[in-house]
This record gives structure tokens, C-alpha cells and sequence, in this order.
């Protein structure tokens, strides 16, 4: 047994949110435990000035923690699933996701109630490959404005640089208190989200074993399957951060759907497939929906993207 548990966690709100609420979660579950925040600056935070797509690398909001953790620094590490490369480092797991949050994107904005009601040439604000081309899909008219930072400041940029609107996730939103911020929610259907969406994951050592005990009570099944079959996905198609690519995991009656999306970079070409099977088989599902939308088109646009022959 331990009494005490160290949590490595970045310094953003966001983050600090995150893992104050898995803190209080086990202060509440073993009152005899004490758990510490230690906060520990990533590249990714280092970095705040240019578009992240362009930076490229993989972990670029984990790798700092991850050494934390396999140096015994801390005990644990809380993550946005989102930002969790599919490959992780060896002597690490992520055994553990805690239940999610709203996976959907947020419409922001002070002057209009919807994407529809944007007049034509509007400028939207987002970094995201991703939302980037599912707006162009929808609306070709667009205007999209590259926005970076973490959402205090890209909440910010909505009125200072005069955007008509800004995307950003749901849960980030919720977790920070600010739902009230949101407009409305854009559904899957518009806007599939990105992998790991709205999912925490607790990364702590393989051979860690008291650790993981004390933690398993934070699991949430249905999370974990779905988060698995979208990494699954992502990990099929290589994707960074490089490539419009989406997916989200439902289950419905005990059987495990995966929605997954291709698109290239300006939106013109989108390719959305959607496939079940029963939970226990979520990285096959994955690997499948991946396996369909490269027949599809998908490969071409990996090929063209990467640079290289994707098959
Ligand atoms: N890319 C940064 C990031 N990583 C996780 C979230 C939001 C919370 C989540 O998806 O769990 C955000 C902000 C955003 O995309 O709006």
C-alpha cells in the first residue's frame, strides 16, 4: 500500500483541471492518501507560437511526463486522450480511462447562433487540421483562420481578432467551467471529432502494480473500449496531426460502433465510413474501418500527405 501518490501533470488550466479532478477523486476514495500535483512543462507548451501541424513529432504533450514517470518522479500522469501518440513509451500503460466527457466540438460565437447562420466569406477560428476540412466540406465559403494557444487564449481571440466564430472541444470547455461559453454543440454528423476526444487516460509504470489497484476504480469500461478502437484507427493510418482524420466510438445494446473519417486538406474530398463488432474486438474494429476508408480513397490521400506510397 502506499500513502502517498504524485501525479505529473502540465501547468495549462486544462490540464490542471484534469488532474485536480483525479486527485480529488482518489483523496476521496482513500482518505489516508496524500496526492500531490507536480507540474511539468512539455514541448508542446514550450512551443506556443507556431501552428502545431507544422511542428510535427509525435508526444508533444506527453514525453516530458512520460520520462517523469518511468524515472519514478512521479507516480502517475493524466492525459487528454487527444494528445496521447498511438505508440507509448516501453515500461509504460495507459490502463485506465476515466469516464468521458461530451467527445463533440463547441461553436463559439458572439454574433451568430449556428454555422448556418455564418454569412457567406465568414472567418472562423482553428488550428485543427481536422475541423478545418469538415468546415470547408460544409462550407467551402469559409475563411479559416489558424488559432493556437491553449482555450483561455483562443476564447480571447474570438473578440480580439474579430473571428466570426471558433471550434473547440466540448469537454475542454466543460471541465474549465466555461460551458456556458458554448453556442452550440456541432454534431458528429457535421464534425466527427478527433481520437480520444473528450477522454482522460492515466499512464503509470507496467511493473507498477500497486499503483494500478489503487486506480482501477476510475475506469470506465465503455471509455476504454471506444478510445480503443479509435487509436486502433489512428494507429492503422499513421496519423499525426499532419492529416485530417476523425473517429468516435458509441456503444449502443452492448455492441461497439466506429465512426471514422479521412478528408484531405482543403476539404474537398471527405471519405466517412461507419463499422460494429462487439466490444471485445475494438482494435480489430479499428483496423478494419481504417483497412475500408484507405480502399476508399483514403491511401490516396495519406500518399499524397506523407509523401510516400501509403497502402
Ligand atoms: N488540442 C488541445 C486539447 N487537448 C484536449 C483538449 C480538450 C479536451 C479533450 O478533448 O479531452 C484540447 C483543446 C481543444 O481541442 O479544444
Amino acid at each position: 500500500m502506499k500513502n502517498h501518490l504524485r501525479i505529473g501533470t502540465r501547468g495549462s488550466a486544462l490540464a490542471l483541471a484534469q488532474a485536480a479532478w483525479v486527485q480529488q477523486q482518489i483523496q476521496g476514495r482513500y482518505p489516508q492518501i496524500t496526492v500531490d500535483l507536480e507540474i511539468i512543462k512539455t514541448t508542446g507548451d514550450k512551443i506556443q507560437d507556431v501552428a502545431l501541424a507544422k511542428i510535427g513529432g509525435k508526444g508533444l504533450f506527453t514525453k516530458e511526463i512520460e520520462m517523469a514517470i518511468l524515472s519514478g518522479e512521479v507516480d502517475l500522469g493524466v492525459h487528454s486522450m487527444k494528445d496521447v501518440p498511438t505508440e507509448i513509451p516501453l515500461g509504460l500503460v495507459i490502463g485506465i480511462t476515466t469516464v468521458r466527457e461530451d467527445p463533440r466540438d463547441a461553436f463559439i460565437s458572439r454574433k451568430y447562433r449556428s454555422l448556418a447562420e455564418i454569412p457567406l466569406g465568414g472567418r472562423i477560428g482553428t488550428g485543427s487540421l481536422r475541423r478545418r476540412a469538415q468546415l470547408l466540406h460544409l462550407r467551402p465559403d469559409l475563411e479559416i483562420v489558424p488559432l493556437r494557444g491553449n482555450v483561455d487564449t483562443r476564447l480571447r481571440k474570438l473578440t480580439e481578432a474579430d473571428l466570426d466564430a471558433i471550434i473547440l472541444a466540448a469537454a475542454g470547455l466543460h471541465r474549465l467551467g466555461r460551458a456556458a461559453e458554448i453556442t452550440a454543440i456541432l454534431p458528429e454528423t457535421q464534425m466527427l471529432p478527433a481520437i480520444g476526444q473528450g477522454a482522460l487516460g492515466l499512464e503509470y509504470r507496467q511493473d507498477d502494480a500497486v499503483t494500478m489497484e489503487l486506480l482501477e476504480f476510475l475506469d470506465d469500461p465503455e471509455t476504454r473500449v471506444a478510445v480503443a478502437a479509435e487509436r486502433a484507427f489512428l494507429a492503422r493510418l499513421e496519423g499525426g496531426c499532419q492529416v485530417p482524420i476523425a473517429a468516435m466510438g458509441t456503444l449502443k445494446k452492448g455492441e461497439l460502433f466506429l465512426d471514422g473519417l479521412i478528408g484531405d486538406l482543403a476539404g474537398s474530398r471527405i471519405y466517412r465510413e461507419q463499422l460494429s463488432r462487439p466490444p471485445a474486438a475494438a482494435a480489430d474494429l479499428g483496423q478494419q474501418l481504417a483497412e475500408t476508408l484507405l480502399k476508399r480513397g483514403g491511401a490516396q490521400i495519406l500518399s499524397e500527405v506523407y509523401g510516400r506510397v501509403f497502402d
